[in-house]
C-alpha cells in the first residue's frame, strides 16, 4: 500500500480547534451505527477466537463513505490502527492449504493469484454457515458499483476513456472467467453450479477492492511472478482518502497484518487508509466510487485522439512521428490536469508539430524538462483542437429520459463527465491564457 500526503497535524486552538471538534460531532450525529449488526457481532466474535485483539476502531455507516471505520478513542500519530493475526488473512497458501488445494494445484493452465483467491471464495460462500470463513463471508458486498456492474444504459454515460477501459476490464473478467469453467466443467463437475459467472463477478470484485498488498513468494502453483494478495477480514473495512498516510504490512514477529496511521485522529473521526494515488477513472474502474475533489485527477487522451489530429490537420511525415511517440512510450501518459498538459502530452504535440528539418532533431524535445508549449503555434492549435474536442465530446450524451429515476451509476457516471469537464475547461483557460500572455 501506498502513503500519501501529510495532513496539517499541529494541536489545534481556539476557534479551528472548535471547528473541528462541531465537524467531528457533526459527522458522529450523521453516522449510523453498525457495530451491533449481527453480522459485524458476529465477525469480531469469530476474530477474537483466533486472537483479534482491542482495537480503536468502530464500524460505521458515513454519509459521504458508506460503511467504514470510525475512531473511538483519539489516535495518534505513529498508532497501530490494526492488526489482524495470519490465521485470518486469505492468500493463496491458505487455498492451497485448503480443501480444494489439490484441484488448484492440478489447475492447467495455472491460476493467476486473483483467481485463485475468487475460486475459494466462491466455493466457502456456497456452503453458507458451514464455511469457517462465514462470519467474515456474510460481511462483504453481494455487489458492487464497478463499470462491470453498469448496464449498457449506464456504460453508455461514461467518459469516453473510461468506457474503453470498462469494456476491456469486462471482456478480461470474461476471460479470466472462461479459464476457470474451462477446467472446472471438465475435471471438477460439482462445482459447475457453483462457479457461475455471477459468482465469478462478485469474488473477483471483492478481491480487486478489498485485498491488501502482501508478499506471498512465487509458487509452482500459481501463474506469474507476483503472488501478494491477502484478504484481511475487518481490516477491509477501512474507506480510502488522498489524505491519509499510512504504513502496512505484515509484521513476522508478531505474525499479524498490521497498519499504522502517520496522521493522528480524534474520537469520532472517521480513519482512512490510501489505496495509492488514484485518479477517479481508476477509482471507479477498480474499486466502484469517485472523489469530487481528488488532488490525482487527470484527463487521458489516447492515441486514437493524436490520430484525429493526423486527419484534421494533415499532419505531415505522420508514420515518422507516431513511430517515434510509440517508441519513446509518450503514449502512456498524454494526459492534461489542473496543472496544463502532462510532460509527455505536450512532447507528443511537439513532436507533431514539427517540420521535416525539425524532425532531424527530434531528440532535442526528449530532453527539455518541461516543454514550452506556448511558444510554438502549431502545438498550441493542436492542444486546443484535443481539449475543446473532448469537452464537447462531454456534453455529447444522452441524459436519461426520465432524470428523477437516475441509477447511482448512472449519477456516478454523470459525475464523472463533470469532472472531467471542469479538468478540460482548467487547461483550455490555462492555453488560452498562455496565448495572451
Ligand atoms: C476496502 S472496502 C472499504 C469498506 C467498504 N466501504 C465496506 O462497506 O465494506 C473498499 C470499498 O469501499 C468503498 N469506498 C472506499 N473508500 C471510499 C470513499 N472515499 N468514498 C466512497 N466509497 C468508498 C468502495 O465501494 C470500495 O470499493
Amino acid at each position: 500500500m501506498k502513503t500519501w500526503c501529510m495532513l496539517n497535524v499541529r494541536r489545534r486552538k481556539g476557534r479551528v480547534a472548535r471547528n473541528r471538534n462541531q465537524r467531528n460531532s457533526k459527522e458522529h450525529n450523521d453516522s449510523i451505527p453498525c457495530a451491533h449488526e449481527k453480522e459485524i457481532v458476529q465477525l469480531r466474535k469469530w476474530m477474537k477466537l483466533y486472537g483479534f485483539g482491542k482495537c480503536s476502531l468502530v464500524p460505521y455507516i458515513f454519509p459521504e463513505t458508506g460503511r467504514g471505520l470510525m475512531a473511538s478513542a483519539d489516535i495518534s500519530s505513529d498508532d497501530l490502527i490494526v492488526a489482524i493475526p495470519r490465521c485470518l488473512l486469505i492468500t493463496t497458501e491458505t487455498v492451497l492449504a485448503s480443501e480444494i488445494g489439490h484441484w488448484i494445484k492440478r489447475w492447467k493452465p495455472l491460476l493467476c493469484p486473483q483467481q485463485i483467491l475468487s475460486v475459494y471464495l466462491m466455493w466457502e460462500t456456497q456452503k453458507g454457515a458451514a464455511s469457517e470463513w462465514h462470519p467474515y463471508i456474510q460481511t462483504l458486498p453481494g455487489s458492487f458499483t464497478t463499470p462491470a456492474y453498469f448496464t449498457d444504459t449506464d456504460l453508455q454515460l461514461l467518459p469516453t476513456a473510461v468506457f474503453q477501459r470498462a469494456v476491456q476490464l469486462n471482456q478480461k473478467l470474461c476471460v479470466f472467467y472462461q479459464q476457470i469453467i474451462d477446467f472446472s466443467d471438465t475435471y471438477w463437475p460439482e462445482s459447475v453450479e457453483i462457479f457461475t459467472f455471477e459468482a465469478f463477478r462478485r469474488a473477483w470484485y471483492t478481491v480487486n477492492s478489498r485485498s491488501v498488498y502482501m508478499e506471498i513468494g512465487k509458487s509452482e502453483f500459481v501463474r506469474g511472478v507476483e503472488n501478494n494478495l491477502a484478504l484481511a477480514p475487518f481490516l477491509d473495512l477501512l474507506n480510502h482518502s488522498t489524505q491519509a498516510q499510512i504504513t502496512a504490512g505484515y509484521d513476522r514477529e508478531s505474525k499479524t497484518y498490521q497498519i499504522r496511521t502517520l496522521v493522528p485522529y480524534r474520537r469520532y473521526e472517521q480513519v482512512f487508509i490510501s489505496y495509492g494515488p488514484a485518479d477517479n477513472h481508476k477509482l471507479l474502474l477498480e474499486y466502484g466510487f469517485i472523489l469530487p475533489n481528488n488532488p490525482h485527477d487527470v484527463f487521458n487522451f489516447t492515441f486514437d485522439d493524436l490520430e484525429i489530429l493526423l486527419r484534421v490537420f494533415d499532419v505531415q511525415f505522420w508514420d515518422k512521428k507516431s513511430e517515434i511517440i510509440r517508441q519513446k512510450h509518450l503514449i502512456l501518459n498524454l494526459s492534461c490536469s489542473d496543472e496544463g498538459l502532462s510532460w509527455r502530452l505536450a512532447t507528443a504535440l511537439q513532436i507533431l508539430a514539427m517540420d521535416w528539418q525539425e524532425l532531424q532533431q527530434w531528440r532535442g524535445a526528449m530532453h527539455q524538462e518541461t516543454v514550452s508549449v506556448k511558444n510554438d503555434r502549431l502545438c498550441q492549435t493542436f492542444a486546443r483542437y484535443l481539449v475543446t474536442k473532448a469537452m464537447f465530446e462531454m456534453d455529447n450524451h444522452q441524459v436519461p429520459d426520465n432524470f428523477e429515476d437516475i441509477t447511482v451509476n448512472q449519477k456516478m457516471a454523470l459525475q464523472l463527465r463533470n469532472i472531467d469537464k471542469e479538468i478540460l475547461q482548467k487547461t483550455l483557460d490555462s492555453l488560452v491564457k498562455h496565448v495572451k500572455d
